[in-house]
Parts: structure tokens; C-alpha cells; sequence
């Protein structure tokens, strides 16, 4: 599997240094032995609540994490680890980046000229603006002048201008409307189907489901299962962790069944999983550190899992 991996991300480890009152440093670990793979060919959606680091897994991929950020662990883009030298030459054409934010659009540039960009040509920005539906005198608004909706659809033009080998998209469907997202994902199949790998962040399960492959489930700052999609359509039943399971149950699709509690906040993380406190099956062995493993074609990280 790991010679087809266009993006692998080994045992990632995310933390901020703050400042705890006046001078007291503290070091907040937000992303906890993070590992995952993208292969050539495959969209895998990252799901999960928010807060629970998805962004920040973006982010270290793609080299944007603030300077009180403290990263270790492993990222390879083609089998070849990525640093700030080997990105610059990736960025905008191979390697490219949908952010959850449009503030990422450059304030005082002209949006068509945004899109072009440093390797594309005008003919096709104008053939991207038509395919998601932005009309002609958009290529010369400020981002100011679009609405939520137009500003998204630009930064998804900006990220497919040439063919990327690894796209990251991070939430690319807010404000769409149900027609443009699908027509959005539908285009990154055939990205995808064309030799790249996706990681789709997403909040939209439905869509999610309707074009990946594999789904990875966030919890609390890591990834608790990732299983192929066919697993998570089938319902709790197929999946391994009881996390998933209770997330899935909790669509209206299925059993619309709330979960209690919530996610742990980053300065109080049990040492053990971090699903423990909400778990029906918790026992002893919870609490100690839960590696994830291998199972049924998936992985899993929980010591009961069958
Ligand atoms: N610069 C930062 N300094 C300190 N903590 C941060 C910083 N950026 C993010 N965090 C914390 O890291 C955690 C994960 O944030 P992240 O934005 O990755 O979540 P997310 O899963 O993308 O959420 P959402 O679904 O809302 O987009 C949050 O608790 C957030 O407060
Ligand atoms: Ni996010």
C-alpha cells in the first residue's frame, strides 16, 4: 500500500506553546500520534466534531501552522518527506490547498488574477470560472466584493487550475448550495480518478459518503477509525470503534441518537483513550495509551474492537 501513498503522515504531533498568565509557558498537544495515508487515485474525508484538529492536520501538511505551533512526526509527499524546501516547489501545482477560510484570499489582489496565479493561464481561469458558474466580471472583484459562496468557489478554482497530484481541501463546500457541491466533488473524482489523492475535510457526511473511498474518524486531536466508505454506509454495525459507531447513529438517516458528553478539551486529555469517559464498554485496559491497529481492512484505535 505505501508505494501507491501520495501523502503519509506518520505519528503527527501538534502542539502550541502558550503563555499561562504573565510569564508560566504552557504546551497544549492538539494533534496526538496522528498517521494516515492518501493514496494515487483515492478521496479520503476526514470527518469528526469540530475542534478536534482536523484543520491543523491541513495546515501541518501544507507548512501553515503558527509560529507557537511545535510539530513532530513524519509528512511525505510521494514517499519523500515534506520540509519547507521540497513544499515550495509542490505548492500551487502539485500540491495544492482548498483553506476553510476564504480569508486566505489575498485582500487586495483581483480574484481572476488570484486564480491564475503563478502557473496557470487566463483561458483557464476563465474556463474554471464558467465550470463553477462565476460570472465574467467576477475576475475583476476584490475578494471583498464576493459573497461567501463566490469567494469559496474561487479558492476551489484556485486549487484545480493546473492538475494536482495532492489536493487538500479543507471544508470546500460551505455556501455552495447542494447542486455546486456535488458538481465541486464530483470534479475531484475525476482529479482523483486521474492518479491524485484528495483529503476532503468535511462536515457534510452525505456528501462525503456519496465520492470517498475511505473515511477517517477525528476525535479529540486524532483518528480513532478509518475504514472504507462501504463500512460507514452499512451503519454502526460494520464499524470498529464505538466512537463511529455512535457518530453514525447519531445521523438523521439512522437512528438520529444523540450522543452524551463531549469531546475532551486539549488541557485535560485522559492518558489513555480519549473516548474512555464516554464509552459503554470502557474497562481497565482504556486507560492505559491505545495504539491504532489493523482490523477487518480498517484501523482502529480501541483495545475491544472485533
Ligand atoms: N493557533 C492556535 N493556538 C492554540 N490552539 C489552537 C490554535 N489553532 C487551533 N487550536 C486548537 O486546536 C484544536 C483543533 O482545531 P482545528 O481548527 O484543527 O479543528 P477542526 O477539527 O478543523 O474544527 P472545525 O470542524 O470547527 O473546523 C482546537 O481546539 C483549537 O482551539
Ligand atoms: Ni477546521
Amino acid at each position: 500500500m505505501k508505494e501507491k501513498s501520495i501523502l503519509t503522515v506518520d505519528d503527527l504531533v501538534v502542539s502550541f506553546h502558550m503563555y499561562k498568565g504573565l510569564f508560566r509557558k504552557e504546551r497544549l498537544e492538539v494533534v496526538h500520534s496522528l498517521s494516515l495515508d492518501v493514496n494515487r487515485g483515492e478521496i479520503v474525508a476526514v470527518v469528526g466534531s469540530s475542534g478536534s484538529g482536523k484543520s491543523l492536520l491541513a495546515h501541518a501538511i501544507m507548512g501553515l501552522l503558527p509560529d507557537n505551533a511545535a510539530v513532530s512526526g513524519r509528512i511525505c509527499y510521494d514517499g519523500k518527506e515534506l520540509t519547507q524546501k521540497t513544499r515550495k516547489a509542490l505548492l500551487g501545482k502539485k500540491m495544492t490547498f482548498i483553506p476553510q477560510s476564504v480569508d486566505y484570499l489575498d485582500p487586495v489582489m483581483k480574484v481572476g488574477k488570484q486564480v491564475i496565479g503563478v502557473y496557470s493561464t487566463k483561458e483557464r481561469q476563465e474556463e474554471l470560472f464558467e465550470k463553477y458558474k462565476l460570472p465574467k466580471e467576477t475576475e475583476e472583484m476584490y475578494p471583498f466584493q464576493l459573497s461567501g459562496g463566490m469567494a469559496r468557489r474561487v479558492l476551489v478554482s484556485s486549487a484545480v487550475t493546473e492538475m494536482p497530484q495532492l489536493l487538500i481541501a479543507d471544508e470546500p463546500t460551505p455556501g455552495l448550495g447542494i447542486e455546486m457541491a456535488m458538481d465541486t466533488l464530483k470534479h475531484f473524482r475525476e482529479i482523483a480518478d486521474q492518479g491524485a489523492g484528495v483529503l476532503l475535510i468535511t462536515h457534510d457526511i452525505d456528501l462525503a459518503f456519496s465520492v470517498a473511498d475511505r473515511i477517517a474518524v477525528f476525535y479529540a486531536g486524532t483518528i480513532l477509525e478509518s475504514a472504507p466508505t462501504e463500512d460507514f454506509l452499512a451503519g454502526a454495525k460494520k464499524l470498529r470503534h464505538p466512537y463511529s459507531k455512535a457518530f453514525i447513529s447519531a445521523l438523521p438517516q439512522n437512528e438520529f441518537q444523540a450522543m452524551e458528553g463531549v469531546q475532551p478539551h486539549a488541557a485535560c486529555l485522559p492518558k489513555g483513550c480519549l473516548f474512555a469517559d464516554r464509552c459503554p464498554n470502557v474497562t481497565q485496559e482504556c486507560l492505559e495509551e491505545i495504539p491504532m491497529r489493523s482490523l477487518r481492512g480498517g484501523k482502529v484505535r480501541c483495545v475491544h474492537a472485533t
